[in-house]
């Protein structure tokens, strides 16, 4: 089966100030099938952003190709979530995730009953009519996973989505997003610097090397699809994350 995205050859070339070049992204491969999983892992500065960004179609000026097995719909298809939620501080969290339904002029009851089941999904029923101010951060960032869900899209685009919470609110996010994982088998790229956040989370981890960002490895994760806190205890998984840690260095 031909896989959702498909990467090949792919350069990137930034013109910095002074006319400076700095070269972000190498000669890079990556396929994503549909359904998966997958984590993109590497030291700062290797050009995961920058991917993940042209992955997005928010960065269209590179070399190489990007093809998708179904071309995706602008503002449709593509659901990006920030390290940063960036919800509008006036709008109540329902109102926040119905965003993108309403740029797209859908006043429909089975968008509104989307945005119902998505807020169930996340845990946030019952902050539905409270301001971004009174949540706390996983609370904004679920608000901001939602929202990026609200309008059905085929691929889930993640860049750092969790490193700004706290340890004990990152592992319970991550096993909201396995929930929702489970519920909706989106496709999801997740930009990660956490190797064990990698192991829990994906199907395949791709390691990308220093500047120019290259992909060095992929590695499939050797754990079942079912992941639960338990597995964090598992010896496969402090010896997969001590490879990937291996590999940064
Ligand atoms: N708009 C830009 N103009 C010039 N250089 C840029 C620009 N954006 C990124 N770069 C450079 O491209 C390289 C890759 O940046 P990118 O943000 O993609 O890396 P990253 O792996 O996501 O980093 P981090 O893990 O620190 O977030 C870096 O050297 C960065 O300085």
């Amino acid at each position: 089966m031909s896989p959702l995205l498909s990467v090949r050859g792919v350069h990137k070339t930034y013109v910095a100030a002074k006319r400076s070049k700095v070269v972000a992204l190498e000669d890079v491969d990556l396929d994503v099938g549909e359904g998966e999983i997958v984590a993109l892992i590497g030291p700062s500065g290797c050009g995961k952003s920058t991917l993940l960004r042209m992955m997005a179609g928010l960065d269209t000026d590179f070399e190489g190709d990007l093809s998708w097995s179904v071309p995706p719909r602008p503002g449709k298809d593509i659901g990006f979530v920030f390290q940063e939620p960036a919800l509008l501080p006036w709008r109540t969290v329902r109102r926040n995730v119905s965003l993108g339904l309403e740029a797209q002029r859908d006043t429909s009851e089975q968008g509104r009953e989307q945005v119902t089941t998505l807020l169930d999904l996340v845990g946030l029923t019952d902050f539905a009519d409270s301001f971004p101010k009174e949540l706390s951060g996983g609370m904004r960032q679920r608000t901001a996973i939602a929202r990026a869900l609200a309008y059905n899209p085929r691929i889930l685009l993640m860049d750092e989505p969790f490193g700004a919470l706290d340890a004990i609110t990152r592992d319970r996010l991550h096993d909201d997003l396995l929930r929702i994982w489970e519920t909706t088998h989106k496709t999801i790229v997740l930009v990660t610097h956490s190797v064990e956040e990698a192991t829990y989370l994906a199907d395949r981890v791709a390691v990308m090397s220093a500047r120019p960002g290259r992909i060095k490895a992929v590695h499939t994760v050797p754990l079942s699809r079912e992941r639960t806190p338990e597995t964090r205890q598992l010896p496969e998984f402090a010896k997969f994350a001590g490879m990937l840690r291996q590999e940064l260095v």
